[in-house]
């Protein structure tokens, strides 16, 4: 086929994906992973803006991880992770804050605007979007048994205050989120950002949640791109955890697309944020990628 054609009919192919989420809400959870060079961070931009001016609203939760990583070792700090949540100290709280809400939040804001979007940077502590309170991590002990575990200020939501979304929505303006929570006295609680992400896409009722990841998506067996999992029903997740076929940051992932369909969401989906414009295929495209985790 010539090519023009065949541009043409891939832009075609966008045509009823346009038509189904005009107007609706996708959520998605840019992680430290996908953030790796300055041309995917680019594409992931590009795709977002195109999103929101074929008619959809994007809300972007982000993580950033491996910046946090980088500066705690600066400072001479080194973090543990217990089932992929980082043990946080007050020392380390406070530059996760700094990190997350300051250089990484605004570092996307930048690239949004400068691709043609609006967009607005703001912490769920901002308007009281993110109400949250300390997580005691359940952790098996060598009899089996589940023991809360303190993780020190790593949050679980309570709450998500969505009306200050909703305005900037409706605005026009793309909002981009930093996955820290306040607690009762306004103290701040380190959210891991793919549990933020699905709150707030049930929060806002969304019909797509995305997280963008470093991998594939779920894999059978992680030396293997080719045991993709592109489809995952919630029932399974249990048995593949006990397999220990999910672990470390997948976890978190994974129960995260499992609250977010039992609370509304439309379908969710964990990408790899590796492959340049990886969120316009999976909105735009009929084979979509990744997995899809669904009820
Ligand atoms: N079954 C699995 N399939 C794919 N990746 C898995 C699996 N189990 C654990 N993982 C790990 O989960 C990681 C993704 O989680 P994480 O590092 O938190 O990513 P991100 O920074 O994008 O949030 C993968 O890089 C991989 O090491
Ligand atoms: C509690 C917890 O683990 N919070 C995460 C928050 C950032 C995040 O989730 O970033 P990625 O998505 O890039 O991994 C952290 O401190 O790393």
């Amino acid at each position: 086929m010539n090519s023009a054609l065949e541009k043409a009919g891939i832009l075609v192919e966008a045509l009823p994906y346009i038509k189904k989420f005009a107007g609706k809400t996708v959520v998605i959870k840019y992680g430290g992973a996908a953030m790796l060079n300055d041309d995917l961070k680019e594409a992931v931009i590009q795709d977002i803006v195109l999103m929101k001016y074929v008619g959809i609203n994007p809300v972007i939760v982000h993580g950033g991880g491996p910046e946090i990583n980088s500066l705690l070792k600066r400072v001479g700090l080194e973090s543990t992770f217990i089932q992929g949540l980082r043990v946080t100290d007050e020392a380390t709280m406070e530059l996760v804050e700094m990190v997350l809400a300051g250089k990484v939040n605004k570092e996307i804001v930048a690239r949004l605007q400068r691709q043609g979007g609006k967009a607005v940077g703001i912490s769920g502590k901002d308007g009281g979007l993110i109400k949250a309170k300390k997580r005691f991590e359940l952790v098996k002990n060598e009899a089996g048994d589940r023991i809360p575990t303190d993780i020190g200020y790593v949050g679980d939501v309570v709450k998500i205050q969505p009306d200050l979304l909703f305005g900037l929505i409706d605005q026009g303006y793309i909002p981009v989120i930093a996955p820290i929570g306040a607690g009762e006295t306004g103290e701040a609680y380190n959210i891991n950002a793919d549990t933020a992400a699905g709150e707030i896409a049930q929060a806002l009722e969304a019909d797509k949640l995305v997280l963008l990841t470093d991998v594939e998506g779920i894999l059978r067996d992680r030396n293997n791109p080719d045991s993709l999992i592109s489809s995952l029903q919630i029932n399974q997740v249990e048995p593949l955890m006990e397999e220990g076929i999910l672990s470390g940051g997948m976890i978190p992932k994974v129960r995260c697309c499992v609250e977010a369909l039992q609370g509304g969401v439309g379908t969710t989906h964990i990408i790899d944020g590796r492959l340049p414009h990886s969120l316009l295929l999976e909105v735009f495209t009929d084979q979509g990628i990744g997995t899809m985790v669904v009820k």
